[in-house]
């Protein structure tokens, strides 16, 4: 056959040239999408403004829950139906109650309780979610690739800080898991949480219309990549993107395991069911919460670890068989923009400032809502987070303060099983 020929290009077949040629297409679409705005979904609109670096983005819409007279139009302002720290000790003492909560007319189900932590509180739980949480058995990213050790990984960044840990010591690196032969990834790690990329294709996702929060198929998990490097302490707890808590998730395909089922930290859940509380009958317009405290249960949590530059992008959490219950949503560390849109990502969605201490609930039509984080807005860390300080409540504070000086956290949790039902019923 003689070569074919595409522009000036010369081919040895035709399969060479219909490879060239779709991929040339595949690679001119997406510059389209990558340079211009037109055609976007407006969900996409908006993370792709926040995402810009130049130009800078247009801040302009978004709500700063500290300016309320910017937004009285789209904000109403309302009262939780108890005060937070009476309802649980882990939102810290202080003598002002946090009653003060805000909801949005276009958003309905959502709402925001600004700054409900003290700041001795806000450090008690980072030191949790940095220190204890992340411990085997609970999952992490890492965990794929790495064999965890019982402590988790802090203690030896803490060792390596002090110089007990050098690098010739054998507990240095963490070990790598053994990369079976000849057998390929499914998944890679990238592709575990809803960042950046596609979702992997073989699975329905929790954004698509055959999604199914319970499948019978087998849930393998992701096997280890080979090549990831061996790295120190202090670059391994960099490198956690998020662990999860109670009922493992699936990342490949958006389920849980409910045969993996953890033991919940308890403050988490204790604080957690007082939010669920305190937000009964709190709404707006046609949607008013009436899920009761009593009825939620703490079962399966995230937390998100996010460094500068990291983004989540836009999806809906509908993985839970109980999407009635609330989704609880805490803030620590530096502030970011939080995009909250509608049922599907043609609705134009809010930019919310979001700092630490906030928390986000998502009650009723609102879990069904997209969200994402575009943005971690840099150098925003409160000054009682700061690593150069001396806090009474936490002497240990400095490393935390290093690690937070770049990083946010998020945490999530959300109630997995209809109420009144729990594993051993629905089984
Ligand atoms: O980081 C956040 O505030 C949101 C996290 C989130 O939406 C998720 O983990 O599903
Ligand atoms: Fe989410």
């Amino acid at each position: 056959m003689p070569p074919t020929t595409s522009t000036n290009i010369t081919f040895k077949s035709r399969r060479q040239q219909k490879i060239w040629e779709r991929q040339r297409k595949e690679t001119e679409a997406k510059k389209k999408t990558s340079t211009s705005y037109v055609n976007q979904a407006p969900f996409r609109y908006a993370e792709r403004n926040f995402k810009s670096r130049v130009p800078p983005p247009d801040f302009s819409q978004v709500v700063d829950f500290e300016k309320m007279q910017d937004h009285s139009d789209i904000i109403v302002p309302v009262q939780l139906t108890d005060d937070l720290r009476r309802l649980s000790s882990v939102f810290g003492q202080c003598e002002a109650p946090c009653r003060d909560a805000y909801v949005l007319k276009n958003v309905p189900g959502l709402i925001i309780i600004p700054n409900a932590f003290t700041p001795a509180a806000q450090r008690s739980l980072i030191k949790q979610c940095l220190s204890v949480y992340p411990k085997p058995p609970n999952t992490s990213n890492l965990d794929t690739h790495y064999i965890i050790p019982d402590t988790g990984i802090w203690p030896l960044y803490e060792a390596q800080e002090k110089g007990t840990l050098k690098p010739t010591d054998p507990e240095y690196h963490v070990p790598k898991k053994v990369v079976v032969d000849g057998s390929s990834s499914t998944y890679s790690d990238d592709e575990d949480k809803e960042e950046e990329k596609e979702p992997p294709r073989m699975a329905p996702t929790a954004c698509s219309d055959d999604f199914q929060p319970v499948i019978k198929d087998p849930k393998p998990d992701p096997l280890p990549a080979p090549g990831v490097p061996l790295l120190s302490p202090s670059e391994m707890v960099r490198k956690m993107r998020w662990i999860t808590l109670g009922y493992q998730y699936h990342w490949p395909t958006k389920t849980y395991h409910l045969d993996r089922r953890y033991p919940f930290p308890a403050d988490v859940a204790d604080l957690t069911k007082a939010v669920v509380t305190a937000v009964e009958n709190i709404g707006h317009g046609d949607w008013i919460n009436q899920y009761k405290g009593e009825d939620f249960n703490a079962e399966a949590g995230v937390i998100n670890y996010y460094q500068y530059r990291d983004t989540l992008m836009g999806h809906v959490d509908r993985s839970e068989m109980n999407m009635e219950a609330p989704l609880v949503s805490l803030s620590l560390g530096q502030s970011c923009i939080y995009l909250i849109g509608g049922l599907t990502r043609d609705t134009v969605p809010v930019p919310l400032l979001l700092r630490s201490g906030d928390i986000v609930v998502m009650t009723g039509p609102c879990r069904k809502a997209f969200h994402g984080v575009p943005l971690i807005m840099e150098n925003t860390l409160p000054d009682y987070l700061s690593n150069n300080d001396q806090y009474e409540d936490a002497p240990d504070w400095k490393l935390f303060g290093d690690f937070m000086s770049t990083s946010r956290i998020n945490l999530n949790i959300r109630q997995v099983y209809p109420r009144h039902q729990s594993e051993e019923t629905v089984q």
